[in-house]
């Protein structure tokens, strides 16, 4: 039976979301309990299609960005470092059938492409929540793994964001829900938060901050770049927005923090946004990193949450 919850949120926000002593996924929608069949149309899956408890019941970590590569080769790396059966390169991806997302199952660990931006990774989100929630899972922790535009920091930093805000630098998410706006709350888990700065601390060789992480509607304009195909504005007003933005907190620029916090804290989900820098927006606005240092910043958040997981499971020290 699909629990639910006020449409409002965080005041109405349950804080112990038990189910049967566990944090179970909440779903805040009346009518999906009546319907015959939920059909997962983005993902390809369906309740009557699969049998979504057994395929998916025992996920407790679900990390989610922006390229289906990435989320590939986190996959086989998480494969790789869990130790499971093969060598993982082979590993299939269960959304094959729609080339709008790709999800990879290793052991207890999901990973799944969101596409760039609010609009995409929301798609996802909902019908991942529900999966989640008709799959039974709890004690579910969910981590973005991306690539941002860093503030004042040393290209190649990571930022694991203690709040999500919008280009106002304010922690809200504001959806258009028929023809009203309504605002969300941006909050993350700050002990899960603090949690992955200390395992930071364990995983050497590049610097890990906590910081503001602002969401932004567009990759040029929107995060004040000089080099898109329209530009309306200075440089001076570009270093002032962005020294603003620094002062106010803000560490790093990406595309999907925002509604990524907001509804994972809605459903009861345990979740963390962690990215890499790929410049100074201070200093450029065009990415002109190597293909290999590019790789190698991507791999950085994904070194640091498959150390965080083998910890969670109780499996450091044991392995690699
Ligand atoms: O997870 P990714 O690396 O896709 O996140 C950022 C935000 C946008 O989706 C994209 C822009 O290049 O990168
Ligand atoms: O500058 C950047 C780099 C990656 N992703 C962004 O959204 N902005």
């Amino acid at each position: 039976m699909a629990s639910i919850l006020p449409a409002s949120n965080r005041s109405m926000r349950p804080d112990k979301n038990t189910y049967e002593g566990k944090r179970s996924v909440y779903v805040k929608n009346p009518y999906l309990d009546a319907m015959d069949e939920d059909i997962l149309y983005h993902l390809d899956l369906g309740t009557k299609t699969h049998n979504l408890p057994a395929m998916f019941g025992d996920v407790k970590f679900v990390c989610v960005g922006g390229s289906p590569n990435r989320m590939k080769a986190f996959a086989q790396f998480m494969h790789k470092e869990l130790q499971l059966e093969g060598d993982g390169e082979d590993i299939e991806d269960i959304c094959a059938g729609t080339d709008r997302y790709c999800m990879f199952k290793t052991g207890p660990v999901l990973s799944i492409s969101h596409g760039m931006g609010i609009p995409s990774i929301s798609i996802m989100l909902h019908e991942l929540i529900k999966l989640l929630h008709h799959a039974r899972c709890c004690d579910v922790t969910i981590i973005r793994i991306g690539t941002s535009g860093g503030i004042g920091i040393a290209p190649g930093s990571v930022v694991i964001t203690d709040t999500a805000v919008d280009s106002f630098f304010k922690p809200r998410f504001e959806q258009i829900i028929l023809d009203n706006v309504v605002t969300r709350s941006t909050e993350l888990d700050k002990e899960l938060a603090t949690d992955l700065l200390n395992c930071s601390r364990e995983t050497p060789g590049f610097p890990t901050l906590i910081g503001h992480t602002m969401c932004t509607y567009d990759f040029y304009e929107g995060q004040g770049r000089l080099d898109g195909a329209l530009c309306s504005f200075s440089r001076e007003k570009k270093l002032d927005y962005l020294k603003r933005a620094y002062k106010a907190g803000v560490r790093n620029i990406e595309m999907e923090s925002t509604v990524f916090a907001a509804m994972c804290g809605l459903c009861g989900l345990r979740a963390a946004v962690v990215c890499v820098t790929l410049l100074d927006r201070l200093e450029s606005d065009q990415i002109n990193l190597s293909h290999d240092v590019l790789v190698e910043y991507q791999q950085r958040p994904q070194l640091l949450i498959s150390n965080f997981i083998k910890k969670q499971l109780g499996l450091c020290g044991q392995m690699s």
